[in-house]
């Protein structure tokens, strides 16, 4: 990640995460307060930190000890520059830490839903709530003296000071997790901060974001070519109006049939896309390209590096036959638009210490030889966030509305090499599955529902009294609020039973059909 502002219209909130598992969730949170926020890691020094230009800091919770070696830790100088923070858990500690206060293992941990209890009225961050608030716990240390010049607003049976305030500096902290749905009265500690301790507007909304964006579009690509891979996915169409609505026909879209696509795909996008938006639209199909380059290929990071890599090249191919088509009046194309969101830069490992997960095709499976500047004007939001835009431009709800699918397409869902007969194979499987969900009504209740291929696999059966050895087909249907955290749907018995029924009568080479039951964390939601 660069030190430059990700989005130089708004003052970041700047959340600097410590390892928590929760800093995706505090950046949601003050976004759903309507104020931009983004996140860094706690290797920033102060001055890169300041360098940022924050609104307001949060310092997030983390597995540490502050008093552990080598425990990260805070400079006292950011509590020096004026800039409003508030310390949660391992961040309020390692304030109160850095300010003198002193932290302890008091040996009573605590965990969960925890009483708390006002010393004297409901002050600062903690005004307006009526009665003291039951608070989400996760610690096994506390702050057992608050630093001088802060005043301790709330305590616990494990928190001698289970939150405090220097009002005059504009500092706060809590030892409790306002950022998780289960804790009462969160949401309100976090926009008191942000409101009245930090003094910020909520002024960061969808039509804004457009807005800003359409702008910053403008001035990136001036009168220059662009083109914009589109997906017939929710991520691409928004990114393709927002630079459609800037740049007008200096746009041409390129949709890429790679071959790893699934039933109908190619043509619902023709039909949804052009139709709603009027765009141009240009179909490379590029089965040939991609399947050649998988032959053989077994290893899921290998697999999506490679894919990353022949994008960029079916992209590179449809520019020249644009400019062939004279479609750009002859003029090269310098940008390309992607719908990159913040979770494929964070998954991607995109973000300085965080770990590389799976590398989106889009973010860390780009080659290193790419001739185009990027233009992704969603990336430093969230799904939920992206839908809300798309309906602010007017797509209509089947686009805005539809399940995910992943760039690599099937080429991620088949464990094993992928080839033709395979991808046949799951493109049947997958038809059978998503048809029956969508006739029992339950598209809106699942995130998505990636059909996987154990090709490596084979069990045997017994199908009209002959012995089968054939593939096990998953089915993962997840919910989730944003993709970062998921779990799996609990689908209808008699909706499983008649998928499984279909899919092991009607798919050669499958006879059995398991369903996953992990949630993510610890299961990514596709498979590879
Ligand atoms: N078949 C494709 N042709 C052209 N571009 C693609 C294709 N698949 C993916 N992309 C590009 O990669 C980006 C990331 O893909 P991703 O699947 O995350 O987003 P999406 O397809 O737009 O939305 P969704 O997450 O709803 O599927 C897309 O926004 C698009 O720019
Ligand atoms: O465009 C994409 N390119 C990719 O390389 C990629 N990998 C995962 N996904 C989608 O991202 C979300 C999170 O998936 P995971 O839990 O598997 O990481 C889910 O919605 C996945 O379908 C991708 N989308
Ligand atoms: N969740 C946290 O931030 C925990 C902070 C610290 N590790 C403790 O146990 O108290
Ligand atoms: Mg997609």
């Amino acid at each position: 990640m660069t030190t430059a502002p990700l989005n130089p219209e708004h003052k970041p909130v700047l959340v600097v995460d410590y390892g928590a598992q929760y800093a995706q969730l505090i950046a949601r949170r003050v976004r759903e307060a309507r104020v931009y926020s983004e996140i860094v890691p706690h290797t920033l020094s102060t001055e890169a930190i300041l360098a940022k230009n924050p609104a307001a800091i949060i310092l997030s919770g983390g597995p540490s000890s502050v008093y552990a070696d080598g425990a990260p830790s805070v400079g006292a100088d950011l509590f020096e520059a004026g800039v409003p923070v508030l310390g949660i858990c391992y961040g309020f500690q390692a304030m109160a830490n850095a300010l003198g206060g002193t932290v302890a293992e008091t040996g009573l941990r605590e965990y969960g839903r925890t009483a708390t209890t006002f010393e004297g009225e409901a002050r600062s961050i903690l005004a307006g709530a009526a009665q003291a608030p039951t608070v989400w716990m996760s610690h096994g240390d506390a702050v057992s003296q608050a630093p001088e010049g802060f005043e301790v607003l709330a305590t616990t049976a494990g928190a001698p000071v289970a939150a405090f305030a220097n009002e005059a500096k504009r500092l706060y902290g809590v030892q409790w997790h306002p950022e998780v749905k289960h804790c009462e009265y969160g949401q309100d500690v976090l926009e008191n901060f942000l409101y009245n301790g930090a003094g910020l507007k909520g002024d960061w909304t969808a039509d804004n974001i457009a807005d800003e964006q359409i702008e910053r579009i403008r001035a990136q690509v001036g009168t220059g070519k662009a083109i914009c891979g589109l997906s017939g996915g929710v991520d691409s169409a928004v990114a393709a109006a927002l630079v459609q609505r800037a740049i007008g026909d200096q746009l041409t879209c390129v949709f890429v049939n790679h071959g790893l696509l699934r039933e109908g795909e190619a043509e619902q996008v023709e039909k949804d896309f052009v139709a709603s938006t009027g765009a141009k639209l240009y179909i490379a199909d590029e089965r040939e390209r991609f399947l050649t380059a998988l032959d053989g290929v077994t290893d899921p990071e290998t697999k999506r590096k490679i894919i990353g890599r022949e994008f960029i090249r079916a992209f590179e191919a449809a520019e020249a036959a644009i400019i062939a088509e004279a479609a750009s009046e002859g003029e090269p194309v310098k940008f390309l638009v992607q719908g990159t969101l913040y979770p494929d830069i964070v998954e991607s490992g995109g973000g300085e210490g965080t770990s590389n997960i799976k590398s989106h095709h889009n973010v860390g499976g780009l080659p290193e030889d790419l001739q185009f500047e990027l233009v992704e004007p969603l990336r430093t939001l969230f799904k939920d966030e992206v839908r809300a835009v798309g309906r602010e431009l007017g797509l209509p709800e089947e686009i805005v509305g539809r399940q995910p699918f992943p760039g690599p397409g099937l080429g991620i869902r088949i464990i094993g090499a992928v080839n033709e007969e395979r991808l046949a194979i799951l493109r049947k499987a997958d038809a059978i599955a998503r048809a029956e969900l969508t006739a029992a009504g339950l598209d809106d209740e699942v995130w998505q529902m990636p059909v996987v291929l154990l090709a490596d696999v084979r069990s045997v059966g017994v199908q009209g009294d002959h012995r089968t050895y054939g593939h096990p087909i998953v089915l993962r249907p997840v919910s989730s609020e944003d993709a970062m955290t998921a779990d799996w749907s609990h689908l209808p018995y008699d909706l499983l039973s008649k998928i499984s029924n279909r899919i092991t009568n009607e798919v050669d080479g499958v006879n059995r059909v398991v369903l996953d039951v992990t949630s993510k964390p610890p299961g990514t939601i596709e498979w590879e």
